[in-house]
């Protein structure tokens, strides 16, 4: 008998002309029975472990082909709860977008970072719902970021609706790596609400939150040849922390308003600019004398905006393509400043022996009409809101196409400190509303131009001197005025004394060439009467 079998077996395989090719229908139930009773005690080891995988087999086989799609029916009927994943990116994965976009944006991570909103929504709900939390220092900005542990639920209420979300650390398929999601589950009855706006909406909420939660950065701009490597840099930054706000910030309060107001008619009116086809920006132009505040203006409304500050040094950036680079790579919800125009570049500078429109300043060669092009078009594609801010010191020295109407939208003139301006100051530095002294110190601002910053530094000497008494404090700013207000008065007398003497001297110099040409003619005319002699 078993005989038979092996040879019933070689035969088939034979037959087959040395393929693997066996006609197991030449096998029969007595030629198998007889190799399981030659495997002898083997196949009390084997059996077990048959009768348990080939089931299993079996039973996947059936249920894939034929199971599946009923089951699924069924399931839907008896659990009508619908699940979606929000996958981390993964480490790795991370690490390299992170890198990505430190080197392209400098620094912020953007684009598809819909785990972290979601974390972020779901910090913020579930720090009051969930039992058992865990708090991770931020990536950026300050303090903790509370969320989910594993396994723990949180719901949440939409438009009546009940999302629950949890936080899930599985295996991947194929084994090996885990992936850290956030899962969200629903009723299937809400899958339109739940894709068209209940997504929509954590992701914008968490985006604001992440943004809120960010340290803001003072960005410059690093030389052009770092840039222009593979591994470029274009700006450096270090984190802002400008304590400056408007409230203390000194100018006339009408004004102050009228920029407040500016600013939050332009944070609202995204959808406007996006109607009218037109970039989202605002450009404003400070003017005024060194020492009346225009920095400290922009780092007002930075801190009132909560955007990112870009400061262009224009004299580092070699020409149109660099600039391009450079303002490409600027964030959204930032402020670009280029301070000193009138310095950084010469704009002034003899028309004649330059080509038109083009900028010098300290070698470079950005040219007006490109600084402008980027300034009216770049950003429209990128889309994002942005503002634009030009200082000078001397705002009849520029250049009428830079700062006409609609490239700058509100020019601010920052001016000398006045009464309004002064009540802010002592506010900030004595901490003081009202005074009899104050009176004093308005007669000598209504008179004298003192700027701001000596008001400030003032203030600073004085509380030095008296600590904590504002009286003597403001006694000591009444004398440090008026000494400033005497050293003004003698500067402005020896400028005009000096004006005066340039004056004469020139005049002098005139009239010597007068006399000379008048020599020179009396001269000819005794050679004409000469000449009648
Ligand atoms: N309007 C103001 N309100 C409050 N503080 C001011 C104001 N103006 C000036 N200061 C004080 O004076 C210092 C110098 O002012 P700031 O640098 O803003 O002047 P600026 O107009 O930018 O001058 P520059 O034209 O030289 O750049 C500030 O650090 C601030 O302390
Ligand atoms: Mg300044």
């Amino acid at each position: 008998m078993a005989a038979t079998a092996a040879e019933t077996a070689a035969a088939a395989t034979a037959t087959a002309g040395g393929c693997r090719v066996v006609r197991w229908r030449r096998w029969t139930f007595a030629s198998l029975g007889a190799l399981l009773s030659n495997l002898g005690p083997v196949w009390f080891l084997v059996a077990p472990l048959l009768a348990a995988y080939a089931p299993r087999r079996l039973l996947l086989t059936y249920f894939n082909l034929v199971l599946r799609r009923r089951a699924r029916r069924l399931l839907a009927a008896v659990d009508p709860y619908v699940t979606v994943d929000i996958p981390d990116p993964g480490a790795a994965d991370a690490h390299q977008q992170y890198y990505h976009h430190r080197s392209r944006l400098g620094g912020r991570r953007a684009g598809d970072n819909a785990y972290e909103e979601v974390k972020a929504y779901l910090s913020a709900a579930c720090s009051s719902e969930a039992r058992e939390l865990r708090a991770e220092a931020a990536a950026e900005g300050r303090g903790l970021v509370v969320s989910m542990r594993d396994g723990q639920d949180v719901a949440d209420e939409f438009r009546g609706a009940t999302m629950w979300w949890s936080s899930v650390d599985e295996e991947q398929q194929g084994g090996g790596a885990r992936r850290r999601s956030q899962r969200l589950t629903f009723h299937q009855l809400h899958r339109r609400l739940v894709v068209d706006e209940y997504l929509p909406h954590v992701r914008r909420r968490g985006r604001e939150l992440l943004f809120h939660n960010r340290r803001r950065r003072l960005y410059t701009n690093n030389k052009s040849l770092s840039y222009s490597s593979v591994y470029h840099k274009a700006w450096s930054y270090v984190n802002f922390d400008h304590p400056t706000t408007f409230e203390t910030l000194a100018m006339e309060p009408a004004k102050k308003a009228a920029i407040m107001d500016d600013l939050d008619a332009f944070r609202r009116s995204g959808e406007f600019y996006r109607r009218a086809g037109k970039p989202w920006k605002r450009g404003y132009l400070l003017h005024g004398p060194p020492g009346t505040g225009k920095s400290t203006m922009i780092a007002a409304m930075a801190n009132y905006l909560d955007y990112d500050i870009y400061d262009v040094e224009l004299t580092m950036v070699s020409d149109n393509n660099d600039l391009r680079k450079l303002l490409i790579e600027t964030t959204s919800k930032s402020i670009v400043i280029i301070e000193d125009i009138d310095c950084s570049l010469d704009l002034t500078g003899d028309r004649a022996t330059r080509r038109p429109g083009e900028i010098r300043g300290g070698g470079s060669m950005v040219t007006l009409s490109g600084l402008l092009n980027f300034i009216d078009g770049l950003w429209s594609a990128s889309g994002g809101e942005r503002v634009v801010v030009f200082t000078t010191n001397h705002v009849e020295k520029l250049d009428p196409a830079l700062i006409r109407r609609g490239r700058m939208d509100m020019h601010i003139e920052m001016s000398y400190c006045r009464a309004a301006a002064f009540r802010t100051l002592a506010k900030n530095y004595l901490d003081v509303d009202a005074h009899h002294l104050f009176d004093a110190v308005d007669d000598i601002l209504d008179k004298e131009d003192i700027t701001p910053a000596d008001v400030a530094e003032c203030l600073m000497a004085a509380k030095r001197s008296s600590d904590s008494d504002v009286t003597s404090s403001l006694e000591f700013l009444v004398d440090e005025l008026n000494k400033r207000a005497m050293e003004n008065a003698k500067a402005v007398a020896e400028a005009k004394a000096r004006a005066e003497a340039e004056a004469e001297a020139k005049a002098m110099a005139d009239d010597d060439s007068e006399e000379d040409d008048d020599n020179y003619s009396d001269d000819y005319t005794d050679d004409d009467d000469y000449d009648d002699d």
